[in-house]
C-alpha cells in the first residue's frame, strides 16, 4: 500500500493551482443524468471520487468521456436506475444520484450509504425531502427504493438541519417537478450556487440559492450545457495552512475568495497577511506571508456555511499544535471528526478532548513519526503537521487523501516541500 513520507522544516514559497472543487463536482455529474443531451463539465479535478462517479454514471448506462480536465456526459442511454452497494460504500456523494434519477426516470434505487470514519451520516433529511415532492420511499435489504407516479409535484418543504447533501438531492428534484418547490433552511454552501448555476445553465429556473430559501420553478426537460466546476475552496484553504504553519509566503491561483471568508479571517487572526488580487484569467490570486513568524494559535467552532468549515477543522487543529498559545477546537456538524487527534499526538502535539471540543496547546516542537490516515482531511492535517515536524512522518492509509486532493505532493514539492509518496 502506497504512504506519503514528509520531511519536516521547509518553509513555503512559490505558487499553486487550486483545482475544481471535489464537493461541487459530485453532485454536478450526478445533475447531468437529469438533463436530455449531453453535458460539458469542466475544470474537472483528477480525483478518486471522481473516477468513482465517473463509474457510477457509466453503470446507469451514461456515456462518459474524459478529455483533459473536462467531461462530458451522455445520459441519453440511462438503462438502469440501481447505484450498487460496491459503489456507494467506497463514496458516500453516491447518494446524490437519487433526486436525479427519480426526477427524470420515476425510479430509483441507491444502496444506502451508511456511516464512515466521521460519524453516522444518516440519509433521512435526504428522504424526507424527496417524499414531500411526491416520492413514495421505502428502505429495503439496505437499498433506498424510491418511485413516484408521473412527474414528482412542487412543495414547500423545510429542512430540519442545514444538510449539504439532502439539499442537492431534493433541489436537482425539484428541477424536473411540477410546479413550484420552496427550500427553507437550505445549505448555502457555496458548493450548492454551482450546483444551481450549473442547472439554471441547463435550462432549470432556480433562484434564492446561496441563501437559506432556495425556490424552484420545475420545468418540463433539461438540456445539456458547459460549465466551469468552482474551485476548492477546501484544497486552497489547506495550502494556505500548510503556508501558514511553516512560516511561508504562497499564492494561491484559480482560487475563491468569496467562498472563503471565515477560513481567511482565521488565518489573519494567527497573524498572517493576506493580499487578494482578482484576474480575468487565473481567478483570484489569494497571497498568504507570514514573515518567517510562527502562528498564533486560533479558536474555531466548526457550523454551517457561511461559518468555519467542517472540511478545515482538522487542518487548523494541525496548525495550533504547532502555534503561540492555546486554541479551542468545537466540531458542531460531525460526532467523530477528531480521529486526526491520537495521530496528531505521535507527533508530540498537546490535546485534550472533551465531547466535541479539543482544547490544543502548542508546542515549540512537533517530531515525525509514522502515523495513519482515517479519513480525508485528517490525511491533509497529519501531512501539514509533518512539515513542521522535527525529521520524517511516514503517513499510512493515503488512499483517503487521493479521494479528494489532486497531486498534494507535486503542488507542495513545488512549493519546496520535502514530500514523496513510496510503495
Ligand atoms: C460530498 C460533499 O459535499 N460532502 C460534504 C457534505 O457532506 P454531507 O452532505 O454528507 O453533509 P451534511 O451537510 O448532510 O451533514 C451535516 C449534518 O447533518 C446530518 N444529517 C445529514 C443528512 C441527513 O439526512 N441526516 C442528518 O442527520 C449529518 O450527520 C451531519 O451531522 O457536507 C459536509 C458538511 O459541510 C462536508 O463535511 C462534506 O465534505
Ligand atoms: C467529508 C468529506 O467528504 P465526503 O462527504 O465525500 O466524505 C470532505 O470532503 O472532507
Amino acid at each position: 500500500m502506497q504512504k506519503i513520507v514528509v520531511g519536516g522544516g521547509a518553509r513555503l514559497a512559490g505558487e499553486v493551482r487550486i483545482s475544481g472543487a471535489k464537493n461541487a463536482v459530485l453532485p454536478i455529474l450526478c445533475a447531468t443524468l437529469l438533463a436530455d443531451t449531453p453535458v460539458r463539465i469542466t475544470n474537472v479535478p483528477r480525483l478518486h471520487d471522481v473516477l468513482t462517479t465517473a463509474k457510477l454514471l457509466a453503470g446507469l448506462g451514461a456515456g462518459v468521456a474524459h478529455e483533459g480536465d473536462a467531461m462530458t456526459v451522455d445520459p441519453r442511454s440511462v438503462n438502469s436506475h440501481v447505484a450498487p452497494y460496491e459503489l456507494v460504500k467506497t463514496m458516500r456523494a453516491s447518494v446524490l444520484v437519487l433526486g436525479p434519477l427519480l426526477a427524470k426516470h420515476g425510479v430509483a434505487e441507491v444502496s444506502l450509504p451508511g456511516g464512515c470514519a466521521i460519524g453516522s451520516r444518516p440519509v433521512d433529511l435526504h428522504i424526507k425531502g424527496l417524499q414531500a415532492l411526491g416520492a413514495k420511499i421505502s428502505v429495503d435489504h439496505g437499498f433506498i427504493k424510491a418511485s413516484c407516479d408521473g412527474r414528482l409535484k412542487g412543495a414547500r418543504h423545510v429542512f430540519e438541519l442545514v444538510s449539504v447533501g439532502a439539499t442537492e438531492n431534493v433541489l436537482m428534484a425539484a428541477a424536473l417537478a411540477d410546479g413550484t418547490t420552496v427550500l427553507e433552511n437550505a445549505a448555502m454552501e457555496p458548493e450548492i450556487v454551482d450546483l444551481a448555476d450549473c442547472l439554471n445553465a441547463m435550462g432549470a429556473k432556480i433562484s434564492g440559492h446561496g441563501s437559506a430559501r432556495i425556490v424552484v420553478e420545475g420545468v418540463e426537460r433539461l438540456h445539456g450545457c458547459e460549465h466551469a466546476v468552482v474551485a476548492d475552496r477546501i484544497e486552497c484553504g489547506t495550502f494556505l495552512v500548510a503556508a501558514a504553519m511553516t512560516g511561508g509566503r504562497v499564492t494561491a491561483t484559480h482560487a475563491r475568495a468569496d467562498t472563503m471568508d471565515a477560513v481567511l479571517d482565521k488565518l489573519r487572526e494567527a497573524g498572517a497577511e493576506i493580499t487578494l488580487e482578482t484576474t480575468a484569467d487565473a481567478g483570484d490570486r489569494i497571497t498568504i506571508d507570514m514573515h518567517g513568524k510562527r502562528p498564533r494559535a486560533v479558536n474555531i467552532t466548526t457550523a454551517p456555511h457561511p461559518a468555519f468549515p467542517t472540511d478545515m477543522q482538522a487542518q487548523f487543529m494541525a496548525m495550533d499544535c504547532a502555534a503561540d498559545g492555546v486554541g479551542v477546537v468545537n466540531e458542531t456538524i460531525f460526532e467523530n471528526r477528531f480521529m486526526h487527534v491520537n495521530e496528531l499526538l505521535r507527533l508530540g502535539a498537546d490535546i485534550r478532548v472533551d465531547g466535541h471540543t479539543a482544547v490544543v496547546r502548542g508546542v515549540e516542537r512537533l517530531t515525525g513519526a509514522p502515523v495513519m490516515a482515517t479519513d480525508l482531511r485528517a490525511s491533509a492535517s497529519l501531512i501539514l503537521a509533518g512539515l513542521v515536524a522535527e525529521g520524517e512522518t511516514t503517513i499510512d492509509r493515503i488512499y483517503h487523501l487521493d479521494r479528494g486532493y489532486e497531486n498534494i505532493e507535486a503542488k507542495l514539492s513545488a512549493l519546496g516541500a520535502s514530500i514523496r509518496r513510496i510503495d
